[in-house]
């Protein structure tokens, strides 16, 4: 590998020699040549049409056929590709890109469906800049590729893995979400190449912005296909597609495909092929996930909820709720409780800076409890979550896989939990079944049960603005319920609302009127009839919950946070009571305390809150024993995390029969990756059993994650692996019987290596950002030298989005390289005096599944003190060298619109760079 790493650095000086002569206006004969090679390979080998590649054998057809491709270098993929893939250690293809890259290189339609985690995001974003590259694409070509997500944290993930996919390439690419300021990015779009957006923010910019052009577009990607496709952004979509032109390949992705005729004639389809590479196994989860369900009462989930988080203080777990306004009530109640891991929420309702440094802190924290809307629900990947526990029951089997998805990634593995309500058991239970979704049902240890209703009635007898948080949440949660198209499932009447309301600490009910249409018999008309639930405020605030423009304080927040980190300062050495309140009478009591305090009790809040997570990670930086050693809450703290999962009783197995021949075949892939990454030379051991099958060529079929027909494969899990698969499952219940516990399968060590790679890699490439901005302020210090001299004109721009940790040779030759973009800046300014395009402005902005909201201008930047890394992330990259052409940023990227901006001073740019650098710390 690292004799690789050579490699690339050597060739790295080639490419940046390529990039020199484009700019030049000069295409290298050597580039030219690739791509005459790779279109040449592409029309030769390509798969058939409607095989699928998983199916065909290793070696065979070598020659010409790339549709047996194991290893990205075996594709057909330029130089630039091949080395940013190495550089970000992917090397061999999963399942889903083995199945779908070669019909996608090869330029055709494609519907895929994969399992979460399964790596459907590069098998979109590969295709997509290799064919900009192989159609020579210049930002003078107007927008080549557009990928459009559902929500803004999966926008700016995918846009990072673009960056990384890009990181050879000199293509501009964009991140369009809401939140941000729009006339920021509108100066800028229209010359981007390749575009990562939100639908509504997209439509915007077609609307509104001049010179944005996308009449050529080359390719469209819809992730979370069927999302986007559904009735939340119908209207959105119908106006983007009609902006675009119908000659273009279309991808769609993701883990609950849509095969809807309706849904896919609105993208214009060309032949496309489906190629579902799990459809038929056994289940449609990850296999390294468990998954289990627990029937809780609606009045006991908080104590549930509660018990749970007391019980897994060393995990990274994610909670889903239904709504915002329950997401902030839950979070703010148990931050004030105080559990002993640091607490998150994400939910639209959150500004968009808030957003996506939660999602940051997320992803870089080992134990944390995100408590979150379905907003978190599809496609990020934060790394190394233990758990996801679904707190309220998810609408449909499909939001259920999607959320459960966040855990058990690649090759990692995860646990689920599903809390249903006596009357969601039923209903719930069968569309998962049908779904084939493998449960256990589990029951909580009375001895472990804490009780959190009276530290909450206690919080909301002091804490006025936490009843309304309640107060609100309440009315969040039953108004979605009742909405639930599902009624078998969703049964608003059949809740114990007043129950709930004292659980969670209300005096009393707000009382809630709503409206049900009623069949008044069989080809009667329908009539509506009122169901009124709670006392008398009902409508009022009904009424109230609908106005409510979820705009949250969340600048109010940090402003607390900030106040009590000084506090903390100025106290000094942090004070050892009251942290981690273990029992619910002292959690009571703390939150008496902090409540009856107001201001002076937040602020103590915060201070414990504070000490507690610093108590947290020193706890997680010694082995279990000094933690033990550790007094007070610590020791308290460690109790708990050793009594982890007790608080879990295995009640019921009832795990559908798990194909453990993929488990294997899983393993056999992270003992392959680990080879190819300990020698990148050595050949890997094929110990795969191959499976013969028939010709498959014209027939359309699913295949399973080995790309084998399905009846062979059926055939040899009966035959082969019967026994393995029983003795396992009598391990598994022998350990359950054993322990008394619900069943846990040792945490495999590559997760670890995995997880920590990640960060190591993040850590560097953060490194090489906060290096490449420090090159940046130099360089424009020097133009600005040689402008004063009357040398240049234009201001140069920075230029972010390599990820390089030593372009430097590089960047210092491009110094010199001046001038080629003041044409193309004419050209573009040109286009922009052309004009937009008018079109109709469809649909709502909102992005995101719980309401969102919308898409307010609200230019709350990338601000955020105390955000981290992912905020100070560039949302427009140059794939590529470095360039100082004097194009007034034509195509260069930026750190953020910030670090961009010809105006930002330079002290403003240097502070930014030492804020960057003191995060890092
Ligand atoms: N070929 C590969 N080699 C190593 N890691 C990979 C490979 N492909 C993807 N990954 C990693 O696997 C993880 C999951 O990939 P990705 O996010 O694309 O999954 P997904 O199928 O899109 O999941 P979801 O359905 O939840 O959106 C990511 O961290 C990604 O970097």
């Amino acid at each position: 590998m690292a004799g690789e790493e050579q490699q690339i650095k050597k060739r790295k000086k080639g490419h940046a020699q390529q990039h020199q002569l484009k700019r030049q206006g000069r295409r290298s004969y050597k580039e030219d040549q690739e791509i005459a090679e790779l279109e040449q390979r592409l029309r030769d080998g390509a798969p058939p049409r409607g095989s699928n590649p998983l199916a065909a054998q290793e070696g065979a057809g070598a020659t010409t056929s790339y549709a047996a491709a194991r290893t990205f270098d075996e594709l057909p993929l330029s130089q630039y590709t091949k080395d940013s893939l190495k550089k970000h250690k992917f090397v061999t293809l999963t399942a889903v890109q083995r199945a779908t890259l070669p019909h996608a290189l090869a330029g055709r339609d494609v519907l895929g469906a994969a399992k979460t985690g399964s790596g459907k995001t590069l098998s979109f974003l590969i295709p997509l800049v290799e064919k900009l590259y192989r159609a020579k694409w210049t930002r003078l070509d107007g927008l080549g590729a557009l990928v459009l997500t559902p929500t803004r944290e999966l926008a700016v993930q995918i846009f990072e893995e673009l960056r990384k996919v890009g990181h050879f390439h000199d293509l501009s690419a964009g991140l369009l979400i809401g939140g941000k300021a729009v006339a920021e990015e509108a100066a800028r779009v229209h010359r981007m190449a390749l575009l990562v957006a939100t639908p509504g923010r997209l439509l915007q910019h077609m609307d509104e912005t001049p010179g944005f052009d996308t009449s050529g577009l080359q390719v469209l990607v819809l992730d979370e296909a069927d999302r986007i496709l559904d009735m939340g952004f119908a209207a959105t979509l119908d106006a983007i597609v009609a902006n675009l032109p119908k000659e273009r390949q279309t991808l769609l992705f993701s883990a609950t495909q849509t095969k809807s005729v309706r849904d896919l004639a609105r993208l214009s389809l060309t032949d496309p092929e489906y190629l579902a590479v799990h459809a038929e196994a056994a289940t449609p989860t990850p296999l390294k996930l468990q998954q289990a369900y627990m029937v809780v009462d609606l009045d006991k989930k908080m104590d549930v909820l509660w018990s749970f988080i007391r019980t897994h203080l060393k995990a990274k777990t994610i909670i889903f709720l239904s709504t915002c306004k329950q997401v902030r009530f839950v979070f703010e109640a148990f931050r004030k409780l105080r559990p002993g891991v640091p607490l998150r929420c994400l939910h639209g309702g959150l500004k968009q800076a808030r957003r996506t440094s939660v999602f940051y802190e997320f992803c870089n924290e080992k134990a944390m409890v995100l408590i979150a809307t379905d907003i978190a629900a599809r496609g990020l990947d934060f790394p190394t979550v233990d758990w996801v526990v679904q707190a309220d029951c998810p609408e449909d089997a499909a939001t259920y896989i999607h959320r459960v998805g966040r855990t058990a990634r690649y090759m990692s593995s995860g646990r689920a939990l599903l809390l249903l309500l006596p009357s969601e058991r039923g209903g719930m239970l069968k569309l998962l079944e049908d779904a084939k979704v493998p449960l256990t049902q589990i029951r909580p240890n009375p001895s472990k049960q804490q009780t959190v209703t009276p530290a909450l009635q206690a919080l909301l007898s002091k804490d006025q603005e936490l009843k309304d948080f309640a107060q609100k949440a309440l009315t969040a949660y039953l108004r979605s319920v009742f909405l639930q198209p599902k009624k078998d499932v969703f049964d608003v009447t059949q809740l114990p609302v007043e129950d709930f309301a004292a659980s969670i600490g209300l005096a009393s009910v707000p009382k809630l009127r709503f409206l049900r249409r009623v069949k008044s018999g069989p080809g009667g008309k329908s009539r509506e009839e009122v169901i009124e639930v709670g006392g008398k405020a009902a409508l009022q605030e009904e009424e109230e919950q609908a106005e409510d423009s979820e705009e949250e304080e969340d600048g109010g927040e940090e402003e607390e946070q900030e106040e009590d980190a000084a506090a903390a300062r100025r106290a000094g050495a942090a004070s050892t009571s009251g942290r981690a309140s273990a029992s619910p009478a002292a959690a009571a009591a703390a939150a008496a305390a902090a409540a009856a305090g107001g201001k002076k009790g937040k602020r103590a809040a915060g201070l414990e809150e504070l000490e507690e997570q610093q108590a947290a990670k020193k706890l997680k930086g010694k082995d279990g024993g000094a933690r033990k050693a550790n007094g007070g809450a610590a020791a308290e703290a460690a109790g708990n995390e050793d009594d982890e999962d007790d608080f879990l009783v295995v009640k019921k197995r009832n795990v559908f029969a798990e194909p453990e021949e993929e488990e294997r075949l899983m393993k056999e892939a992270a003992a392959a990756a680990e080879a190819d990454g300990e020698d990148g030379k050595k050949k890997k051991k094929k110990k795969k059993q191959k499976i013969k099958v028939g010709s498959v060529s014209g027939n359309r079929m699913v295949f399973d994650e080995q790309g084998n027909a399905l009846d062979p494969l059926a055939q040899l899990a009966k035959e082969g692996l019967g026994d393995e698969a029983a003795e396992a499952a009598a391990a598994a219940e022998a350990l359950s019987a054993r322990e008394g516990v619900y069943v846990v399968a040792s945490r495999p060590e590559e997760r670890f290596k995995i997880a920590a790679d990640l960060m190591r890699r993040r850590d560097k490439e953060d490194r090489a950002r906060l290096k490449q901005l420090k090159k940046e302020i130099k360089l424009e210090k020097k133009a600005r030298a040689r402008a004063a001299t009357g040398l240049e004109e234009q201001g140069p721009v920075a230029t972010l989005g390599r990820g390089s940790d030593d372009d430097e040779e590089e960047e210092e030759d491009d110094d010199d390289e001046g001038g080629s973009g003041s044409e193309e800046e004419e050209e573009d300014e040109g286009r922009r005096r052309r004009g937009g395009r008018g079109g109709r402005r469809g649909g709502d902005d909102s992005e995101d599944g719980d309401g969102g909201e919308g898409s307010s201008d609200d230019d709350d930047g990338d601000g955020g003190d105390g955000q981290r890394r992912g905020t100070k992330r560039p949302e427009v990259a140059h794939f590529g060298m470095a360039r100082k052409d004097g194009g007034a940023g034509a195509g260069a990227g930026a750190a953020g619109a910030k670090a961009a901006a010809p105006a930002t001073s330079l002290a403003e740019q240097e502070a930014l760079a030492l804020k960057l650098l003191s995060m890092r710390r």
